[in-house]
């Protein structure tokens, strides 16, 4: 069920093999094949109570499988930002003392992640005073406290507008790149979120497709799943291949002009956001990469 298609070469820091979890006489979800190696960002889709959460918690080991297997590395240290807290948020707390509500960290670290994470002006501020970008951003700054092997956040964008969207999602990029941690990602977004992703997982109580954004885009289970809304993830992949290579290595564009080259600043190229540059895929081989390859279950 893996594809290994574009996926980064590194050591498996969690695996689910045929997981299965089953509660109060039902199965929430089965046969759950994923793995997240480090440097990579994996991301949950799926409908509401497809069994999101539940993979990741028994990713995490918070959940036991009723069948199947969950392996995570021996001494993984994992950060989670969970979908709910459950903290008195009227209650005064300042972004500091969040940091370190679960374990203490010292002033070096505190500084360390609230400049990575944008937010060291905030560092005296009231979690209760913060807006939905700022307070998703301090989740996180507690989250990378913790120097985790693998980041676990099930849907970091909660409450953030979509120009916040995209910066959250560069920042986990960035935090991937600079800790070279896996993250595993949980979300409801579409676009956005399969243009800052490696790898996708769909679930829908089981593994409905996986496998590289593009390929899980234009899978006919995806767009079952999500209708009208798939059709519109694709259209950004379909808007953003704006422009082909000839063999005599000119770019014939979009509105058709043909230039010698191409460049993200040549104004031949529209960009749906600034952090979205995938506008062409080159394969292996030099070939354009297709969206082929997806799995579906
Ligand atoms: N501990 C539990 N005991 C029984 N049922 C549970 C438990 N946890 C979750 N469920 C049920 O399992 C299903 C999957 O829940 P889960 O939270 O994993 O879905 P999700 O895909 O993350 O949903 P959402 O997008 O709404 O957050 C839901 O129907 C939920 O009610």
């Amino acid at each position: 069920m893996l594809t290994t298609t574009t996926r980064p070469a590194g050591e498996d820091l969690v695996r689910l093999t045929g997981a299965g979890v089953y509660r109060d006489g039902r199965w929430l979800v089965r046969g759950v094949d994923l793995a997240v190696r480090r440097g990579e960002i994996v991301t949950l889709i799926g409908p509401n109570g497809s069994g999101k959460s539940t993979t990741a918690k028994t990713a995490l080991g918070i959940v036991t499988p009723n069948e199947g297997k969950a392996e995570r590395c021996p001494g993984l240290a994992v950060g989670y930002v969970p979908q709910k807290l459950s903290i008195d948020w009227t209650l005064p707390l300042t972004v500091e003392r969040f940091l370190s509500l679960t374990g203490r960290i010292s002033s070096r670290d505190t500084d360390r992640v609230l400049e990575a994470t944008g937010i060291p002006h905030l560092r005296r501020a009231e979690m209760r005073n913060l807006s939905g970008g700022e307070f998703q951003r301090a989740l996180l700054a507690r989250a990378m406290a913790r120097k985790p092997d693998l980041l676990v956040l099930d849907e970091p964008v909660q409450g953030v507008d979509f120009s916040g969207e995209v910066a959250l999602y560069d920042l986990i990029r960035r935090i991937r790149d600079d800790i070279g941690c896996g993250i595993l990602l949980i979300s409801h977004d579409l676009h956005v979120v399969m243009a800052a992703t490696d790898h996708v997982v769909c679930l829908n109580g089981h593994v409905c497709c996986q496998g590289a954004p593009t390929a899980v885009a234009s899978s006919e289970a995806y767009k079952q799943l999500f209708g009208a809304r798939a059709d519109a993830t694709l259209a950004v992949y379909e808007h953003n291949h704006d422009h082909t290579h000839l063999e005599d290595g000119r770019v014939l564009h979009a509105d058709g002009s043909i230039t010698t080259h191409c460049h993200p600043d040549d104004g031949h190229h529209h960009h749906d956001h600034d952090h979205h540059h995938h506008d062409h895929d080159h394969g292996a081989g030099g070939a354009a990469a297709s969206p082929a390859g997806g799995r579906h279950a």
